[in-house]
């Protein structure tokens, strides 16, 4: 059996690096080429990459990405950053060039899929649902991927089910206080040393509340989710917006 060529974007960051270990484990796989900021992307054309696990940062995404997709190569990208303008590129680019797909995943880690998909499900259900991501405080953006992914599959949710807006007479006295607006849906981003990448999606309603939360303690977490995605991108063509699209999840 002939192994999947492997290359890593931002092979030496604190996820590329674990990215890195991983695919040089994978018995199926082949690490061909592990690029840093500065590396010359043509490398990986150079070493056969098939596939390109994109993890740098949201200033560097696209160009790498309309570089793969240019030369063929399939993405899998967990890098941030992601609006509906960026996907709309990245589409055109994969269109252009048949039989090249890219996965972008908010997050690779099957717990915090689950979150999304019961956050999807539960929200019709209460009033109220309100989301809180805390992440290590060298995290570049906030608020992050993930969280913003979960609100807006909360707020398609509500709107698909016809529920009313969230119930909030607050007046706030100082910007910020309620968090970010992520289409409907507030959005608290905490930022503390000794953390590594958490959320909490809180749901409430008359006399309850419910809240499903989901905390990765190491970068190990995301690897199953990295590899499946690499076996996966290359018969997926086009775009696949979440990792859920490559679980068997119901
Ligand atoms: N989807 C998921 O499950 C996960 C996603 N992430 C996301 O992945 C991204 C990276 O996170 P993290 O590893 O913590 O960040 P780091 O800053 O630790 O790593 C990013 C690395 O990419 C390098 N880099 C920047 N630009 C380029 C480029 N053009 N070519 C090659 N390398 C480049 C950086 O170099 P330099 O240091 O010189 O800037 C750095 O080494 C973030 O967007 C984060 O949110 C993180 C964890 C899980
Ligand atoms: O920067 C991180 O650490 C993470 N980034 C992703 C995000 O912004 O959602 C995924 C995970 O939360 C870790």
């Amino acid at each position: 059996m002939s192994k999947l060529r492997v290359a890593v974007l931002g092979a030496k960051g604190r996820i590329g690096s674990e990215a890195v270990r991983a695919v040089e484990a994978a018995e199926d796989m082949e690490l061909v080429a592990a690029l840093g900021r500065g590396d010359k992307l043509e490398t990986m054309v150079e070493a056969g990459a098939e596939v390109a696990v994109e993890l740098t940062d949201p200033e560097s995404v696209m160009g790498n990405l309309d570089f793969c997709v240019r030369h063929g190569i399939h993405g899998v990208v967990g890098t941030t950053g992601w609006t509906d303008e960026r996907l709309a590129r990245l589409r055109g680019w994969l269109d252009a060039v048949p039989g090249t797909g890219a996965l972008i995943a908010p997050n690779f880690s099957i717990g915090a899929v689950l979150t999304m998909r019961f956050a999807r499900q539960a929200a019709r259900f209460f009033e109220s649902v309100e989301v809180i991501e805390l992440h290590h405080p060298n995290k570049a953006d906030a608020p992050s991927g993930t969280a913003t992914r979960t609100a807006q599959l909360i707020a398609e949710a509500r709107e698909q089910a016809g529920c009313a807006p969230q119930p909030d007479a607050t007046s706030t006295a100082l910007d910020g206080a309620r968090g970010a607006d992520v289409d409907g849906v507030p959005v608290h981003s905490v930022r503390l040393r000794g953390l590594l990448a958490h959320q909490e999606v809180l749901l409430g309603g008359e006399g309850e509340t419910l809240t499903i939360r989901h905390d990765s303690t190491h970068h190990s977490s995301f690897m199953p989710g990295v590899l499946l995605g690499v076996r996966r991108v290359v018969s997926a063509p086009g775009l696949t917006l979440g990792l859920e699209h490559f679980l068997d999840l119901d």
